[in-house]
């Protein structure tokens, strides 16, 4: 992307713009990006000025309802359930038309220092884009700098991890292409998850965010053609320290021993003014573009067996990404239950999940703890399932195995609305 389409996006979100000029790259624009939720900063970093930096897009549930001009829940979900079961065809552009190799490596890129708690300078808008056998994956890593011939990558143990795992026990290094400036399309499309051998950047197409794609000049990617940096690189079989870092749940993610990113060429857009999307950690935007894509799958896994959900969300008290409230219209007995189950399966890294009815606002936190309050009884309405694999990000897990509760905050069936239903104001 460049700077003309985030101006363009700005406006069509209704946003104002702030420029914060040249900083430097250590808290600057953390603080800018948690003082101004509702504009959106751009920057360029100190040394790094031939790259603008951009933040705060997409802040608001509102936003991407009118970036997708959709009126509800139901109405986005579908739309996303339909891309994820529809990837469009992609069509292959000729690469030295979008891009040009540029000299240096991982010290032309802008790395920030988000936290002082943060172990070094990162990139957190990185998607890197690999592929296997008769299929790729796009998905999102943060990568931490070393040097200018070294990073490190958390790869949590998904898609990319596969195949990173397959290559190495073949004996070679995995070929990958990490990308910057994504459009917003690809990036939800990134996060989303779809089975193994669906190609993220296929569903992004189907989503809006355009279907011509370049082939990587060593490696032959296919890399979306409005990206703005493509560094072709590998994640080798060394490791390294990556973190500790601030995550999603503005926590500090402890240091692990993660993979090395060693790259090879770097290459950048011939639009006149390329972006990259600096993803605040813990920030709405991180909530939004990791924890959303996430909702509709949680929607439609649910469907599939309780016919009467209404709404999903991952809660902000959940960092958009722990907790999941789940609102249905009961149709027959037990199947509040089964709609967390479905949801404990639909999206593993989940922790918590509240199931409510469809009179409960799901945006509203008070509404979810009146329901718990007049609706549930402890000794049947919670169910803890122990020892599951979750988020690695849980303190409480130890690597990800850790519990699970669904809290069935319903109405019980068969018995009458009279005695739970909310008084109105009169
Ligand atoms: C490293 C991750 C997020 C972050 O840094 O905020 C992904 C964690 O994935 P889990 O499946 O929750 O372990
Ligand atoms: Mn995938």
């Amino acid at each position: 992307m460049d700077l003309k389409a985030v101006e363009k996006l700005a406006g069509f979100l209704n946003k104002e713009i702030l420029d914060l000029g040249t900083v430097d790259p250590e808290y600057t624009v953390t603080r800018a990006t948690w003082r101004n939720r509702d504009k959106v900063i751009v920057f360029r970093v100190k040394g790094r000025e031939w790259v603008t930096g951009y933040s705060n897009l997409v802040t608001r549930r509102h936003d991407i309802y009118r970036l997708f001009n959709v009126r509800s829940d139901e109405e986005l979900y579908r739309l996303m359930e339909k891309a994820l079961n529809n990837p469009i065809h992609l069509e292959k552009d000729d690469f030295e038309k979008y891009f040009k190799r540029v000299d240096g490596l991982l010290d032309v890129l802008p790395f920030i220092k988000y936290y002082r708690e943060d172990g070094g300078y990162y990139l957190t808008s990185s998607v890197f884009i690999a592929c296997y056998e008769t299929y790729c994956n796009s998905s999102f890593h943060r990568v931490m700098y070393h040097s200018n011939e070294k990073a490190t990558v958390r790869i949590v143990p998904r898609h990319l991890h596969y195949i990173v795992g397959r290559r190495h026990e073949e004996g070679g290094d995995a070929p990958v292409a990490l990308v910057l400036g994504l459009n917003p399309f690809q990036e939800l499309a990134a996060a989303m998850n779809p089975p193994l051998g669906v190609f993220e950047v296929g569903v992004g197409a189907a989503l809006g965010g355009g279907s011509k794609v370049v082939e990587t000049p060593l490696f032959k990617i296919p890399v979306p053609a409005d990206s703005s940096i493509i560094v072709e690189g590998f994640i080798t079989r060394d490791r390294d320290r990556e973190g500790p870092f601030t995550d999603i749940l503005m926590l500090v993610d402890q240091e692990r021993w993660e993979p090395v990113f060693k790259p090879l060429a770097v290459y950048v857009s011939r639009e006149e003014s390329p972006v990259f999307h600096a993803i605040v950690p813990g920030s709405w935007e991180h909530q939004f573009l990791m924890g959303f894509p996430r909702e509709p799958i949680i929607y439609s896994a649910v469907k599939r067996s309780v016919p009467g959900v209404k709404s999903v969300r991952l809660t902000e008290g959940g960092s958009g990404w722990l907790n999941a409230v789940i609102s249905i219209k009961q149709s027959s007995p037990g199947e509040a239950k089964l709609a967390g189950l479905a949801a404990v399966s639909a999206h593993p890294s989940i922790k918590h999940i509240f199931v409510v009815d469809e009179d409960i606002d799901v945006d509203d936190p008070l509404m979810i703890e009146w329901a718990m309050a007049t609706r549930m009884k402890g000794s049947s309405d919670i169910i803890v399932l122990r020892d599951v694999k979750g988020s690695t990000l849980d303190p409480r897990s130890s690597e990800g195995v850790g519990d699970k509760v669904i809290f069935i905050a319903v109405k019980p069936w068969g018995e009458p609305w009279d005695k739970y239903r909310r008084v109105g104001v009169p």
